[in-house]
């Protein structure tokens, strides 16, 4: 098998397809418990619940037993922990990161709480037929809006009025597409997904096959209203986002975005209390080979920004390395609710050892 792009690769270990749980790594040699197997320093995209945005730093997570940070950037929204913290997080995003986040916060800060859209996520999941159509219905608000700040970076240019192909002075019809996308209910923590993905793959064009190498969730969508909070983000986002992302801001980027974060995103939670507190997830394609198991051969541990993982036990070669999905309380619950737990969030029943054991 070829090595995917963005695939760990190690002495220690090799990446084989399995017959039941697709792609898996596997000890190339005896490893002696405790030893360091991978260091994941690739984060793409990351989201921060907005309800945490005070309380974790934004560049390395670092939280302080919920007292709000001291560092807060009110036009991003973005808390930090120290000065280094903020001028890496500033270097990183570049001048274009944070205008976007700019243009987020000041869209999300103009709406009540009662106006974000509550997203509920205990209907059934949408099938690809309603995914498709969903997208589809977005097409033509799109071409208008996309038409209309096509039109503001004709007159920003001080070029007259047409100067590119079909281009021109926006009319009113485009202004009022514009006008009903940010009329719309916003959910902020879907919004700053899809601004930290278009982000990552303006600042990384070479590197988005990592993202499109990750295994597949055709239907990513935990519910119908979740879905349309995609489709209402896209036209938000095409109305508000600095133009030189607009390339980016496609209905293929956001569809690829959900598909491949869904079942390869790591929850960002807290150091301490077995991780209680979830801030938020992102996604480090090199992590998402590890097949979970519910007696895992490897623990993991988060540092700022970085994922190590060692082995937790003395490995043999030819063992599977697997990581837990699951927190430390799920972990020890009985073999049907994690399957449970499992099948909900991740869409597979296990076939580890543990549960196959039974
Ligand atoms: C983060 S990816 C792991 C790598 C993946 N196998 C691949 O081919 O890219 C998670 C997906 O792997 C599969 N998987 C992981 N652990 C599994 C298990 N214990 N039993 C069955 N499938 C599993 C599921 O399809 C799951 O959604």
């Amino acid at each position: 098998m070829d090595l995917p792009v963005g695939a760990p690769k190690s002495s220690l270990f090799e990446i084989r397809d399995t017959p039941h749980c697709g792609r898996a790594v596997f000890a190339t040699q005896d490893i002696p418990s405790d030893a360091l197997i991978w260091r994941s320093d690739d984060l793409t995209l990351d989201v921060l619940l907005r309800e945490y945005r005070r309380e974790v730093c934004g560049e390395c997570f670092g939280y302080e037993y919920g007292r709000d940070l001291t560092i807060r950037n009110k036009s991003t929204g973005f808390a930090f922990c120290g000065e280094e913290c903020q001028t890496k997080w500033r270097e990183r995003m570049g001048g274009i990161g944070v205008q976007a986040w700019t243009a987020v916060e000041k869209l999300v800060k103009g709406r009540s709480k009662e106006d974000s859209e509550l997203v509920d996520i205990d209907t059934p999941r949408p099938k690809a037929k309603e995914i498709n159509e969903a997208w589809e219905g977005t097409k033509t608000q799109a071409e208008l809006i996309r038409a209309a700040r096509a039109g503001e970076r004709n007159m920003a240019n001080g070029n007259g009025v047409v100067n590119i192909e079909g281009e021109g002075k926006p009319t009113k019809q485009h202004r009022k597409a514009v006008q009903k996308a940010l009329m719309q209910a916003v959910n902020p923590d879907i919004m700053s997904f899809c601004v930290s993905g278009i982000l990552w793959k303006y600042k990384n064009p070479n590197d988005w096959d990592r993202v499109v190498s990750l295994a597949i969730d055709d239907t990513p969508y935990h519910s119908s209203d979740e879905l349309r909070a995609f489709t209402r983000t896209y036209l938000h986002l095409l109305a508000i986002l600095p133009l030189p992302l607009l390339p980016n801001v496609t209905v293929d980027t956001l569809r690829l975005l959900s598909t491949r974060d869904s079942h390869n995103s790591f929850g960002i939670r807290s150091l301490e209390d077995d991780g209680s507190e979830f801030f938020g997830y992102g996604c480090w394609p090199a992590a998402s080979y590890f097949n979970h198991s519910c007696a895992p051969t490897i623990e993991k541990n988060r540092e700022g920004r970085v994922w190590y993982f060692r082995a937790g036990r003395d490995i043999e070669k030819g063992d599977e390395l697997c990581i837990t999905y699951l927190s430390g309380e799920e972990r020890r619950l009985s073999r049907g609710k994690r399957m449970q737990i499992l099948k909900r969030n991740w869409g597979f029943e296990c076939g580890c050892e543990r549960c196959e054991a039974l």
